[in-house]
């Protein structure tokens, strides 16, 4: 229903009231044609003010009356009548403003919203349109492509963001009713003749007919990317071991070794799937925090997933003996071989003859693991990512000799986590920190060209990731890869001349590792490649320190920096990460395009609508794609992953097939091998 009252003598206030979020439920409908005809009819009342009850103005239409016999007012006619109307009507908007909520502040002639209040059309996430004039008032007020990307993606928007788009007439920081009554006051008797937004035309556009094929572009790889989620379940090895003929083993009680952050969230993820999980970790003190942590990790978890965890579902325990029953492990003790190679040797001792032994590494050998123990053909990698009870995405890695049923056990277990698991075969970095690494360095031989971290994470950011590879990096730690490159002898900073930027013959960039020796790990220590309010602040500010280092560095090698545009930017990151995707095609990592795809989307934050970067590539067109490589090759000799992959030119060679295609060129190119 909705209350109707006048207030500061001549405001009529509507109030909707239908808790929890004021839906437009067929009574909210009826008290808002009630009030309004009471408010326009009543000779006392000069304007009106719509609100919500309980500070939210709307979230829409009813949905728990979805699917029931229509019954109540129509929303179009109400909208329209308001709309109408010959005294100024004012939205009143706190909380949120979404679907057919936002759709009725359209109709009204003025909009005031609290800062914190949500704005949008989110039909599309329920499978529906606009259908209450957004369609047509959006555009008119805001312009086509601004309108075309709220109602496509759903996505709600700030008030913020709505004031500068133009959807909102003030913001305020008080009490929005109070706001919106003054104002209401204050244009009484003004004409509305500008106010009504459907007697709007809606602005030219010149490139109308690229709007909507940018529009159609997005909706396609959305629909590619929708089978591409669904294609990495059908998972094969080049060894022949297929989803459909590996039957997976019942996994009832888990363990993990190594309560570090990766530790904790996978015995999270494994409790929530409703293990029994024993988590193990060997030092006291990271022990007792870990006991703290993941309680009240599970309580967060429950709390926003609506679940009810049994507490006595994990058991802690100081030494690896206590896993002797499970019927799977995962390590994720530190990332140093040495310690993992002892891990997996005292685990072939303890656990019983049958049970996986999986490992969470991000890069080592899988089957060097495996070469520790007994049972080689039963280690799998289970790449998890941060915050693994979290991320959706898995990777899981199988080595020369892992068994069919072992991969297939860890693929059933990654689902039932709630994860996309993708299988993948084992290499250095496997799919996603393999091609991952190529993009980085070619990030960080921007900079020493000219580029700044502010230029390289504007464009990508502004073609959809959330966050530019230097501000990504800030915040997983600058430490991470350094250790990395230590480990390989690649981090050596005492080298000078031009061995500083050579290693193994290839061009090679010192620039995170000089970072590093200057302390600079990222957020954690606030500076990195920007600066922090403070260790652990997240807010990235320019750093004028990194600049200058930036300028001396160039100096100093005799550089000389020149202009960078996003477009070079896009292309020398993006297509030799691609560029490394084929050549994972190539050897057989990923059995396809797709596996590289849900990859990238869940695991690396790739925009789903540019529908991951296999597809980018067939997007793009491949012959551009080549042609691109090889000019940036050609212009930076030395460094060889700027080369085009032969899978990649073999597709350009055999016409450039679709990407749904590309699987027959690698199989016959296999079958012919
Ligand atoms: C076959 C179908 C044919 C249908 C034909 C329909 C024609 C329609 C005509 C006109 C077009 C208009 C369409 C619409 O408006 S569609 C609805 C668009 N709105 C939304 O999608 C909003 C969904 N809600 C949210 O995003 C959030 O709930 C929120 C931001 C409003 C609040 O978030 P939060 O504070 O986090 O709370 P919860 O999400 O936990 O929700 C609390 C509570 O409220 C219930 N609820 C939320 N929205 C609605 C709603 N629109 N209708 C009914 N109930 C809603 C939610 O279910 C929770 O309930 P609880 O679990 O019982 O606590």
């Amino acid at each position: 229903m909705a209350q109707y009252r006048r207030v500061s003598g001549s405001v009529g206030l509507i109030t909707l009231q239908n808790p929890p979020v004021n839906a437009l439920s067929a009574s909210v409908r009826q008290g808002i044609v009630d009030s309004v005809k009471r408010a326009l009819g009543d000779q006392k009342v000069k304007s009106v003010v719509i609100c919500g009850q309980n500070g939210v103005f709307c979230g829409g239409a009813d949905i728990r009356e979805f699917g029931r016999q229509m019954s109540g007012p129509p929303l179009v006619p109400m909208i329209h009548d308001i709309e109408a109307a010959n005294k100024p009507v004012v939205a009143a908007i706190e909380g949120s403003a979404l679907g057919g909520g936002l759709e009725l502040a359209l109709g009204c002639h003025y909009r005031i919203s609290h800062s914190k209040a949500k704005l949008g059309l989110p039909e599309v996430t329920l499978g529906l349109l606009p259908a209450a004039g957004g369609t047509q008032r959006l555009p008119r007020l805001i312009g086509v492509p601004a309108a075309l990307n709220l109602i496509t993606t759903g996505r709600h928007v700030t008030a913020a963001e709505a004031l500068q788009l133009g959807i909102l007439d003030h913001v305020t920081e008080h009490n929005t009713v109070d706001v919106a009554v003054k104002f209401a006051l204050s244009v009484t008797g003004e004409s509305l003749d500008g106010r009504r937004i459907s007697s709007f035309s809606c602005a030219p556009l010149s490139d109308l007919d690229s709007l909507f094929e940018e529009a159609m572009l997005k909706a396609r790889a959305l629909q590619y990317f929708f089978f591409a989620q669904r294609a990495v379940g059908r998972w094969s090895t080049p060894s022949g071991a297929r989803w459909d003929t590996s039957q997976p083993r019942p996994v009832r009680k888990a363990a993990v070794i190594g309560l570090g952050t990766m530790g904790r969230g996978i015995t999270v993820a494994l409790a929530q799937a409703g293990l029994s999980v024993v988590a193990v970790e060997t030092h006291a003190k990271q022990l007792m925090e870990a006991k703290k942590a993941v309680p009240s990790m599970l309580k967060r978890g429950a709390v926003r997933g609506g679940t009810t965890i049994e507490p006595d579902s994990i058991t802690y325990s100081e030494t690896v003996q206590a896993v002797a029953d499970v019927d799977l492990v995962i390590e994720a003790v530190f990332e140093d071989m040495a310690l993992k190679e002892k891990v997996f040797q005292q685990l072939s001792i303890v656990c019983k003859p049958d049970t996986l032994l999986c490992t969470n590494t991000s890069s080592l050998d899988v089957d060097h693991l495996a070469s520790q123990t007994r049972h080689p053909e039963l280690v799998v990698g289970m790449h998890f990512f941060a915050p693994a009870h979290v991320m959706k995405l898995l990777e899981v890695v199988y080595g020369r000799r892992s068994s069919p049923a072992a991969v297939a056990t860890a693929m059933q277990l990654g689902k039932k986590m709630g994860k996309v698991s993708v299988a993948v075969g084992n290499c250095r970095g496997f799919a996603g920190n393999r091609m991952l690494k190529r993009y980085l360095e070619q990030a960080f031989f921007l900079l020493e060209e000219g580029a700044t971290p502010e230029l390289v994470d504007r464009a990508l950011e502004e073609f959809g990731f959330p966050m530019g590879v230097f501000r990504m990096s800030d915040l997983s730690g600058l430490d991470v890869g350094w250790r990395v490159r230590k480990a390989d002898g690649l981090a050596d900073t005492s080298l000078t001349g031009t061995s500083a930027r050579v290693r193994q013959g290839c061009r090679y960039s010192p620039l995170g590792d000089l970072l590093c020796e200057h302390g600079r790990f990222g957020q954690k220590t606030g500076r990195g490649w920007y600066q922090y309010d403070k260790p652990g602040g997240r807010v990235a500010k320019s750093d004028p320190w990194l600049h200058n280092f930036l300028d001396e560095y160039r100096a100093r090698h005799g550089l000389v920096p020149r202009c960078i545009d996003q477009q070079e930017v896009l292309e020398r990151c993006l297509f030799v990460l691609i560029n490394e995707g084929f050549q994972i095609l190539e050897e057989g990592i990923a059995a396809g395009p797709e596996d590289i795809d849900a990859i990238y989307v869940f695991g690396y934050g790739w925009p789903r609508h540019r529908g991951g970067p296999m597809f980018y590539a067939d997007m793009v067109g491949l012959e551009r794609v080549v042609e691109r490589l090889e000019r940036y090759h050609q212009a930076h000799p030395n460094v060889p992953y700027l080369q085009p992959s032969g899978l990649l030119r073999r597709l350009v060679a055999n016409g450039s097939p679709p990407i749904h295609k590309w699987r027959n060129v690698i199989k016959n190119r296999n079958s012919q091998l």
